[in-house]
């Protein structure tokens, strides 16, 4: 399969259930990632058109063709755009394809020990990624974002399992990129109240896609996922992952 860089996008009608709901159109940002792939696999499936823009820093293509193939005839509404966020004029193209009705924004360098021998390329791409995005959203009207933060804000726990109201204490540059996007979008919203942003706080977020195949190949993936048998591997030991939507709800799934 070929697929659309956005030099090739046009702006595009979707299909079926999505009309319906008059065409819900959603951008996710490191929508080829692991956490990414499997959302976006569920937005579709829900109806919902989506666009990705990821710049392939710890994914590849096959994730997206996998995920088209799994949303069988919501696949259609998927649109891939390979960009960069921290290039403003990237994030600027995707938002003249279409009117977001909200973004989902997971792109981010995430490996704790690069963070902290390389803090300056830490900072700089997801800080400046983050701002450019909002900066354009805002532009746009679009003001409502989902950002994948994580729990690493809360540092080490003294006790588990640990609450949303519990002290934020940062221990490496990327959870300080976490908490600094964080913090701006608190003065965005506290700035300018039409702004509906949740904070996604997880821990160690694991499986596979129940389908089998897994949706998302990057470096070492391996390493954390049985092929289609739903167990994990992190220290032979079965790991929780906490969602935790804002101040609502929280979902656990082994
Ligand atoms: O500047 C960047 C950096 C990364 N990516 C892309 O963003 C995606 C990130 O996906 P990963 O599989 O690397 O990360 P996860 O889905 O496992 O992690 C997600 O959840 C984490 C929670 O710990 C962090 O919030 C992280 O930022 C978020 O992507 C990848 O496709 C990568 O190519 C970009 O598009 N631009």
């Amino acid at each position: 399969m070929v697929s659309k860089h956005w030099l090739e996008v046009e702006p595009m009608e979707c299909n079926g259930e999505a009309q319906e709901r008059k065409q819900r159109w959603i951008l996710v940002t490191g929508g080829a990632g692991y956490i990414g792939t499997h959302t976006v696999l569920q937005l579709l499936m829900e109806g919902y058109c989506v666009v990705i823009i990821d710049n392939l820093d710890n994914s590849c293509e096959e994730a997206l063709h996998r995920v088209r193939k799994l949303a069988g005839e919501f696949g259609e509404n998927l649109k891939f755009v390979k960009g960069d966020l921290c290039k403003v004029e990237d994030v600027l193209k995707v938002f003249k394809l279409h009117r977001f009705d909200a973004v989902i924004h997971f792109a981010g360098l995430k490996a704790v020990g690069e963070s902290v021998s390389k803090p300056l390329r830490y900072y700089s791409n997801n800080l400046i990624s983050t701002i450019n995005l909002m900066d354009v959203m805002s532009k746009n009207n679009c003001k409502n974002l989902v950002f994948s933060s994580s729990a690493t804000v809360y540092g080490q726990p003294e006790c588990v399992p640990c609450t949303e109201d519990y002290p934020l204490h940062v221990m490496n540059p990327y959870g300080r990129t976490k908490l600094f996007n964080e913090d701006i979008m608190r003065d965005v919203h506290h700035a300018d109240s039409e702004w509906k942003i949740v904070l996604l706080r997880y821990f160690n977020p694991v499986g596979s896609h129940p389908s089998g195949p897994r949706l998302h190949s990057c470096h070492g993936f391996g390493k954390w996922s049985y092929e289609g048998s739903g167990q994990t591997l992190h220290n032979s030991r079965h790991r929780m992952c906490n969602l935790q939507f804002g101040n609502r709800e929280r979902h656990h799934c082994a």
